[in-house]
């Protein structure tokens, strides 16, 4: 029987135990860490993501400073905003909610980030080191996927992991961190010829495609670990439904464990965000290590 990984359960448990380590910061009488949200315009579902982010802020006991911006915003306020926010004591940590409207140049805007605060993990010094095994802040979803995977396998060294899709956000250091672990790592893409093939080497099979239900058994390994970071809205019957990029009816009988769409790697996504902002600001109150 297959476990069904549940993605909020373990979110509940970081969250919890960064809880535990803010409350001993603040006994402690060293200030609370504090994560500024960004997000600019009014995308339905990065408000959702959003909101997330700051209630869940609220239960590690970090104080989230939210930042609106009206989608016509020019790239010099919200850089200039940034600036700020780089300057200011009370912020250990910057996120800017993905995807940014048209005309806003994304690459700039991160680039702008203080490397310390970049809570997402995307400025280029934090993807350099991270590729160079150096302490770094790690991106959330990929971090997630690595906690649920050791939760479930313990040591991964010498595992095959393919992982679906090349992306910056998830693919690329999705590979770094379980090259890391000593996995031998493949990724596969939209332009790879033999992706089934690929994937039926697969111990662990990380899908991160934006494609839904795009994988199927027949192209897993008897008893794979499946992470699906898809989550793609359906209208089914007029309501809306998420599915992920693995195809989760078709993949159950034939995986030893799978995470679900909603329910799996969403969650700590936002419980890693909390963990990083933790990082940050031990690091700038001068905490060495994690
Ligand atoms: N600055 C960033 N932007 C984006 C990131 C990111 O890590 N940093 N990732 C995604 C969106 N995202 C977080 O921002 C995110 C997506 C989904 C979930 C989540 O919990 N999903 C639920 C379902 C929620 C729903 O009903 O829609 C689940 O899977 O259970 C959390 C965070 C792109 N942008």
């Amino acid at each position: 029987m297959a476990t069904i990984i549940d993605g909020k359960a373990v979110a509940f448990e970081v969250v919890a135990s960064v809880a535990k380590e803010v409350a001993t910061l603040v006994e402690q009488g060293l200030q609370r860490p504090g994560l500024a949200v960004v997000l600019v315009g009014d995308d339905a579902a990065s408000q959702v993501y959003v909101r997330n982010k700051i209630r869940t802020s609220e239960q590690a006991g970090i104080t989230s400073i939210e930042h609106r911006l009206a989608a016509d915003v020019s790239q010099q306020t919200l850089l200039t905003l940034i600036d700020e926010l780089n300057a200011s004591d009370q912020v250990n940590g910057i996120l800017v909610q993905l995807p940014l409207p048209d005309g806003l140049d994304e690459k700039l805007i991160l680039e702008r980030i203080s490397p310390a605060k970049d809570v997402d993990g995307f400025h280029p010094m934090n993807v350099g080191a991270l590729s160079s095994g150096l302490p770094s802040l790690v991106p959330c979803t990929p971090q997630g996927c690595l906690i649920m995977l050791q939760q479930q396998l313990g040591d991964l060294s010498g595992k095959h992991a393919v992982v679906v899709g090349r992306s910056n956000i998830v693919g690329k250091p999705m590979a770094a961190l379980l090259l890391q672990q000593s996995c031998t790592v493949t990724v596969v893409h939209s332009r790879t010829k033999n992706i089934e093939q690929l994937c039926a080497q697969a111990d662990i099979l990380v899908a991160a495609v934006g494609r839904p239900e795009m994988v199927k058994a027949s192209w897993l390994k008897e008893g794979a670990v499946v992470i699906d970071v898809g989550i793609n809205a359906q209208e089914v019957d007029g309501k809306r439904k998420l599915v992920g990029d693995v195809d989760f009816a078709d993949c159950l009988a034939k995986v030893s464990a799978i995470t679900p769409v909603p329910g799996g790697v969403g969650p700590m996504t936002i419980a890693c965000l909390m963990q990083n902002t933790l990082i940050a600001a031990k690091r700038q109150l001068g905490f060495s290590g994690n």
